[in-house]
């Protein structure tokens, strides 16, 4: 990208006068941006603020902004984010990079092997308990058991525990809240000012109450012992290389809610993983095959889990088709170039990772199903910037290899003994919120494999 300032902007959908696109992005933000690269290509510029904003779908152009020119990209200003706080999902400059620090040991590759076993266990449960389930035909809302899974999974993986019913039902509802703030015309017009949100405020902060007296309960429990192989113990152990600190309560308690609240991109990607193999029952006879021959009716271990590759495969081919965090945002700090077009001090940046994934100069056939895509030999000549489900850069996102071990483990297990079946005629449409979801849930129905 050249140095000096470009003059021309880029070419994006004509808005209304004085609205610009909001409205059509408070409508269907998602179809707004896949059909906005279709009609105007890598760069687009959209009005949705007082500052214009622009989609980045070229890989070079994402690489640009999230690596090489990084330092010009911040992430939003959401500081006193109240559930939030100034934890790593939020927070930026000197005090990120001393949290990163402190957090990224808890996620080395040798401590997830230690959480295998946990979660083998919680999968095995979830399907002892279908199996329970006798009649016929059993059908299940697969989005709400896979978040179930998930965030039990991140519970364990978080602080050696099962989420209590309050709790479990508090991060629920927070998601939801989140999901519901989001909206851009809702900030700008501060609607949650007005006294008709009262009860929605009073709904939020019940709840935040509710999750920041679980977080206080862990730390104080843990200062006094416990398991020391799991996250929030290594966070507590974790010290600042420069000042030989460990974190305060209240940085603990940001990155515990930031690390719980992640749960949801998981399940949300099992979800569309059974959503796919429902509608491709070709490719999930093929991942039964290789579960049956790696586990043989039993349990993954340490030893098998690299041998699950197409179960692995599955997943990342859905996370190209349902990057459930689809959304990378940053606001560009001083003027620059991205693709020939100028970008002004305050621009907001973002790359869409679900037209990215579907960009046809990258990916042939981008719309079909296919998890070969991701076989070793054909890893290697694809664009590293085309395919970013955890993101890029610094902000890359902790959980990945944890989320990419979990979700081959779902994927195998399950398979081995339940085939799972779309409800015909029910079509399946896409709610983006915080993360991709299922809109109204994902009902499937469940039949034992023989
Ligand atoms: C399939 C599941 C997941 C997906 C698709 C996903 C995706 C992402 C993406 C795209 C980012 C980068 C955001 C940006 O650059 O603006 C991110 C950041 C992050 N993710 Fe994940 N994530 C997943 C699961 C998890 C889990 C399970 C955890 C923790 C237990 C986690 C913790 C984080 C944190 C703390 C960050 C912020 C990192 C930083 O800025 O330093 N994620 N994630």
């Amino acid at each position: 990208m050249a140095s000096t300032p470009a003059s021309s902007y880029p070419p994006g959908p004509r808005g209304l006068p004085i609205w610009g696109n909001l409205l059509s992005h408070e409508k269907d933000p998602l179809g707004l941006f896949v059909e906005s690269f279709r009609a105007h290509g890598d760069v687009v510029r959209f009005k949705l603020d007082a500052k214009p904003t622009y989609m980045l779908s070229h890989p070079d152009h994402v690489r640009y902004f999230l690596t090489e020119n990084a330092p010009n990209y911040a992430k939003p200003e959401l500081v006193d984010d109240p559930f939030l706080g100034n934890g790593l999902f939020v927070s930026e400059g000197n005090y990120w990079r001393r949290q990163r620090r402190l957090v990224q040991p808890a996620f080395h590759r040798e401590r997830l092997a230690g959480l295998l076993t946990g979660m083998v266990d919680l999968i095995q449960r979830k399907l002892a308990q279908w199996e329970a389930v006798r009649e016929p035909g059993r059908r299940f809302d697969i989005a709400e058991e896979m978040g179930v899974l998930s965030l039990r999974m991140t519970t364990r993986a978080l602080y050696s525990d099962e989420p209590d019913e309050p709790t479990a039902e508090a991060m629920r509802r927070m998601m939801w809240m989140l999901n519901d703030r989001g909206s851009f015309l809702y900030r700008l017009l501060k609607l949650e000012r007005l006294p008709i949100y009262k009860k929605k405020w009073a709904d939020f902060f019940a709840t935040l109450r509710l999750l920041n007296g679980k977080a206080k309960e862990v730390i104080v429990q843990r200062k006094q012992g416990g398991p020391e192989d799991d996250i929030m113990a290594m966070l507590l152990a974790a010290k600042d290389r420069d000042t030989g600190e460990g974190m305060t309560d209240k940085e603990l308690r940001d990155e515990f809610m930031n690390l719980y609240s992640a749960n949801e991109g998981a399940g949300a990607a099992l979800a569309w993983a059974w959503h796919l193999l429902s509608t491709h029952p070709e490719i999930a006879d093929r991942l039964a095959a290789e579960s049956a021959a790696v586990l043989g009716g039993g349990a993954p271990t340490l030893e098998s889990l690299p041998r699950l590759r197409y179960a692995m495969q599955v997943f990342e081919e859905t996370l190209r088709l349902y990057p459930t965090a689809w959304k990378l945002v940053r606001v560009a700090k001083e003027a620059d170039t991205v693709g020939g077009y100028r970008v002004e001090p305050g621009t907001v940046v973002v790359a869409i990772t679900y037209v990215l994934h579907r960009h046809p100069e990258f990916w042939s056939s981008p719309e079909t199903f296919d998890p070969d895509r991701f076989a070793p030999e054909s890893r290697g000549a694809r664009h590293k910037f085309a395919y970013i489900p955890f993101g890029a850069g610094q902000h890359i996102c902790i959980g990945n290899n944890l989320s990419l071990m979990f979700g081959a483990l779902v994927l195998a297990m399950v398979s081995q003994r339940f085939r799972l079946r779309a409800i015909p005629g029910r079509k399946v449409d896409i709610y983006p919120g915080i993360s991709l979801l299922p809109r109204g849930g994902l009902p499937l129905t469940l039949e034992p494999r023989k």
